[in-house]
């Protein structure tokens, strides 16, 4: 844990793990956070807590004569400072990551937006990996050629009990990539000849299809049916990621899906048994859990304690994680939060929502030309952009990554009819429109209530009383209350609920508009926006405007110099909030 983070509450009541046969840890969407989580306790865990947690758990399989498989699904990149800050940016992440002790691992989206990114990961992380990277449907350009990003395959035989295990790493349908990759949909890639040789070995106890794509998502199910083809009851097990939820999924009775959350805050657990029957129709016993990353669940789960958890390679890495934060500034103070803003735990519209604020307040302020101070101008970004709550105090440089990493540059239209751009955003917001998906949409499923209930005070530190913990009443915190096929005991820790209210796909500030505007509405305006959405923009003009008007390159940049939200966010708290955060 890293100095300046907490451990959690004590007394909260543990749900434990059930070992089988093959047991697999499996961690997702970490984005950066390796550090861990300084002003969440619940996710407090930083990556030389879970090499310690690692270690531990392969010395229980080993004394049990079983299996752990340790596995990551991607995005290990963007959405913290200690990845973002870095010049290039994941050049400390790509290096630490190395001491995970992880069997199988690929990448997400996030590994490929940036092209450098992209050649670094190619460059630093596959190679280490020996073989255990795996990407079946990613290519990368380094010399003129495409070649495969990584193993397109890996088969392992397991350490205890000698099973045969085939591994593939797919990522969705993917388009957002910078064009030194690749990615070719998994319905195509499953008839290539390598893929049909890999199902084609009858040698094979398990296949493994660890996925960056959500596991609701079709594709998944185009390569679990590929597999079945040739072998109706072999065990499949999935691993998937990408829309930051806890889930299970029931494929068929011997194929399941796990994924495991985000921003390491989740550590996965999934077990099976019957494996080792010979009997082709044996069953088998599936478990999962959700692990709250946190030393006391760690400790718990291990049954270990603060004397005998830590391992020196452990305690080596927070030490050299606690450096990184330093040596990239990641504590500086740049103002403080005068109250908590939250992406989703309230709803759009109320004062403590971020998007609210930054559309009614933040955006007005920051995103200006001096040249064109005086028109009219909407600015739009997509809701998407923006990561993390804020929380009251201290706001630093690497929150102000965590709440808005990306590089994006705003871009604008100039002069555009108000009879078109006021429409911009219905037609955003329109699910039928095929311009608005999937760029916009976060894809994230947070929203657990379609509609905003009355009340949503059920998430401040409310503590309920009712289970017991070690003879006691426990102590119970809002957190995940994860429902999936299996039902609602997945998450390790009795939490109560929290509410996540649905977020729109895009917010829209005004400014420089005249008073009465909305009797007398400006004829023109400018339409400015986030360069990441800028195709949907010009879509979304053309469409409105019947004609091809726009083209997204006759959008020019709106302010000079660095005008990142990142930066502008900067400086936004640095002029506008207090620096004196007692
Ligand atoms: N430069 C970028 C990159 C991404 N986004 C937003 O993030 C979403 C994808 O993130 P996941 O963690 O879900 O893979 C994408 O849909 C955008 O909303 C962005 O704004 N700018």
């Amino acid at each position: 844990i890293q100095p300046s983070a907490r451990n959690p509450l004590p007394n909260q009541q543990f749900r434990d793990l059930k070992w089988g046969q093959l047991n697999f840890l499996h961690t997702t969407d970490n984005h950066g956070w390796h550090a861990g989580h300084l002003q969440e306790p619940q996710y407090s865990a930083d990556l030389g807590d879970y090499i310690s947690f690692v270690s531990h758990m392969r010395r229980i399989a080993d004394e049990k004569n079983v299996d752990l498989v340790v596995v990551d699904t991607g995005d290990r990149a963007e959405g913290n400072g200690l990845w973002d800050a870095s010049d290039p940016m994941g050049n400390y992440t790509r290096n630490f990551y190395h001491q995970v002790d992880v069997d199988v691992l690929t990448n997400g989206n996030h590994e490929l937006y940036n092209g450098t990114t992209a050649t670094n990961e190619f460059l630093e992380m596959v190679p280490y990996y020996e073989g255990r990277y795996v990407a079946s449907n990613v290519d990368i350009n380094m010399t003129g050629e495409w070649e495969p990003f990584a193993n397109r395959s890996h088969k392992f035989t397991t350490k205890n009990l000698g099973l045969r295990v085939t591994s593939f790493g797919f990522l969705f349908n993917f388009t957002g990539n910078f064009y030194n990759t690749n990615v070719k949909p998994a319905s195509i890639v499953i008839k290539e000849d390598w893929f049909h040789d890999a199902i084609n070995d009858q040698d094979v106890d398990l296949f493994m299809i660890i996925g960056h794509i959500d596991i609701e998502d079709l594709e998944l199910g185009h390569v679990l049916a590929a597999i079945r083809k040739v072998h109706p009851t072999i065990p499949v097990q999935i691993f998937g990621g990408h829309s930051h939820i806890r889930n299970f999924k029931k494929y068929d009775e011997k194929s399941t899906a796990l994924e495991s959350g985000r921003y390491f805050e989740t550590v996965g657990f999934l077990s099976i048994d019957g494996l080792l029957s010979k009997a082709k129709d044996a069953s088998l016993g599936f478990f999962r859990r959700y692990i709250d990353a946190n030393r006391a669940g760690y400790q718990h789960h291990t049954s270990t304690n603060e004397e005998t958890f830590d391992t020196l390679q452990g305690l080596n890495l927070t030490a050299k994680l606690t450096q990184y934060r330093a040596e990239l500034g990641l504590d500086r103070l740049i103002g403080c939060a005068p109250q908590d803003y939250t992406l989703s735990k309230d709803p759009y519209g109320s004062p403590n929502n971020w998007y609210t604020f930054l559309e009614k307040t933040v955006l007005p302020k920051v995103v200006a030309n001096e040249e064109r101070l005086g028109v009219p101008r909407i600015i739009f970004i997509n809701t998407g952009s923006q990561r993390f709550d804020v929380f009251k105090g201290a706001f630093t440089y690497d929150t102000s990554f965590i709440v808005s990493p990306f590089t994006s540059r705003f871009r604008f239209a100039q002069d555009v009819p108000w009879v078109h751009a006021s429409q911009l955003r219905d037609y955003f917001e329109d699910d039928a429109n095929p311009y608005s998906y999937p760029t916009l949409n976060p894809l994230h499923g947070e929203a657990n209530h379609p509609l905003p209930p009355v009340s949503n005070h059920i998430y401040t530190q409310a503590q309920n009383q009712h289970p017991l913990a070690n003879g006691r009443p426990a102590t119970v915190i809002p957190g995940y209350t994860t429902s999936d096929d299996f039902g609602t005991d997945g998450d390790d820790t009795v939490h109560s609920e929290i509410i996540w209210y649905p977020s729109p796909k895009v917010i829209q500030g005004i400014a420089s508009f005249p008073e009465d505007w909305e009797v007398n509405p400006p004829e023109t305006v400018d339409v400015v926006f986030m360069d990441f959405i800028g195709w949907n923009v010009a879509a979304g003009l053309n469409e409105i405007a019947g004609r091809e008007e726009w083209r997204v390159t006759d959008f020019k940049p709106y302010m000079e110099g660095e005008d990142t939200m990142t930066k502008l966010l900067l400086e936004y708290v640095r002029d506008e909030w207090k620096h004196d955060c007692v």
